[in-house]
This record gives structure tokens, sequence and C-alpha cells, in this order.
């Protein structure tokens, strides 16, 4: 079965600091992977990488087997790489519904391009990731929990095939954690691949089929959650940090 993304050999380089470094990993069709690290292990870039707001300084992505190199960021949401940001922005004073239907109208396939129709979509992703009673509200006036779910209802707008997340847990207490790993799920459930970063050890261990784990820009680990977990090298990745 072609990945839905392969990730070959990618390095990126900011003047001095190498902040991913000759990274090679798959993500497979339906598959929901984990990528944990510490502060600055070079996680955000990665997802950067992927979409395409940053460019490798070598290596490449491929998506369903085809190469992404020089292509750029909005292309690649065309061709079905959503992704959530870690700093939300939703659009101010728009409501919550039309901040969805921006997604909707320049997502995959090139989007819906009457309104009413981006309208409709965006509800049904609203309903779908619990938002549906706040439709009518400015995005702005969302609490921090509602702003993690518009990020993802947003990016499920562009009917990605591929999902990235980035740190969409960041924030949440244990029940607002639980309801959003149920999202994820469901979203997997739909067909689409999802790579989720994240900070919350036992919520994105409970959520991973598989584990990869990244440190100083380079990855150290890459398998099945417990194992990766109870690797030595992990371990000391993450000594003090009390996150395992
Ligand atoms: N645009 C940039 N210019 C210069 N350095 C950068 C840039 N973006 C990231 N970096 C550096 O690259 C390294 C990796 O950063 P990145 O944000 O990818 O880490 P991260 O694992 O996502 O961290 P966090 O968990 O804190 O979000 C860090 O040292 C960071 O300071």
């Amino acid at each position: 079965m072609t990945p839905a993304l392969e990730i070959r050999n990618v390095t990126r380089r900011f003047a001095g600091l190498i902040a991913v470094n000759d990274v090679s990993f798959l993500l497979q069709p339906r598959e929901i992977l984990g990528v944990i690290g510490p502060n600055g292990a070079g996680k955000t870039t990665l997802i950067s990488l992927i979409s395409g707001t940053l460019a490798p300084t070598s290596g490449d992505v491929l998506f369903e087997g085809r190469s992404l190199a020089g292509m750029p960021a909005y292309r690649r949401a065309r061709l079905g790489i959503g992704r959530t940001f870690q700093i939300m922005r939703p659009f101010p004073g728009l409501s919550v519904l039309d901040n969805v239907a921006v997604g909707a109208l320049f997502g995959h396939g090139g989007g819906h391009a009457k309104l009413a129709k981006a309208r409709e979509q965006a509800r049904a992703q609203l309903d779908f990731v619990g938002l549906g009673k706040f439709v009518d509200q400015r995005a702005d006036e969302l609490g921090g929990p509602g702003r993690k779910r518009l990020e993802l209802a947003k990016a499920l707008a562009m009917q990605p095939k591929v999902l990235l997340c980035d740190e969409v847990m960041a924030g949440l207490n244990l029940v607002e954690i639980d309801e959003v790993i149920a999202v994820i799920r469901k979203v997997r459930d739909t067909g689409i691949s999802v790579l989720v970063i994240e900070h919350v050890i036992k919520a994105i261990k409970s959520l991973s089929d598989r584990l990869l784990v990244l440190h100083h820009g380079e990855k150290i680990a890459d398998g099945e959650p417990a194992g990766v977990l109870a690797n030595q090298t992990v371990i000391e990745a993450y000594l003090g940090k009390r996150r395992i």
C-alpha cells in the first residue's frame, strides 16, 4: 500500500541551527502517528515542512507517492494536506461558521466556490467537532477549548486526506482532552491519516497507533507507543520534564 506520507531524509537548517536533521518516516493510510519531543525538538518545523510553509534544506516529502518538492502550501492543501496551527488565529470579527467556511472555500480539490455550499459544509464540520451550538458566535469570543475545536473544524473543512495536528490538546483539562481524542479517532474513522504533535504523553500514548520521538531535530525512536516510551534513550531525552 502506498503510504499517505513519506518523509525522506528531511533536514531543515536555520542559519547555524539544525531544527530537523535527516528525519525519515512513513505515515500509513488511516494511521494515527504521534510525534513527541522536548521543547525545540523540531516538531512544529516538521509539520511546516510537510504542509509547505517551510522548504527543506535537503530531503523530500512525498504525498501518496508523489514528491511535493517546490509545491507551495496552498497547492498542498488542495491536494489534501490539512493542518492546524499551534498559535490559533481565528479571523477576528467573523462568526465561528464563517471561519470554517473559509477553509471549505479554499480546500482540497479547489474547495466549494459558492459561499452557501461552503457554509453548509462548515456547519457539518462544526457539528462533527462538537461546536454545532456556537456557529453564530464570533470566533474570537470562543474560549481556549472552543478554539482548539475550531482549528480542527477549519482544517477538516478543507477535506484533507492527511491531517497534521499541532498541539491541539495543549491547555485543555482531562475531560476536554478525552473529547478531543474522541474527535481525532472519529477523523481517522472517516479514512483520514493523522499526524499528531503533542506534549500530553498519556493522551498521545492512548491515541496513537505508532509513536515517533524527536530530540534536537533527530528521530530517536519510532514504533509501538508502549515500547517507545519504555526506551532508555527516550526516557533520558525527557529526564526532568515529568512528561512520561
Ligand atoms: N523560523 C525560525 N528561525 C529560526 N529558528 C527557528 C525557526 N523556527 C524554529 N526555529 C528553531 O528550530 C528549533 C525547533 O523549533 P520547533 O518550533 O520546530 O520545535 P518544537 O519541537 O515544535 O518546540 P515546541 O514544543 O516548543 O513547540 C528551535 O530551536 C527553534 O528555536
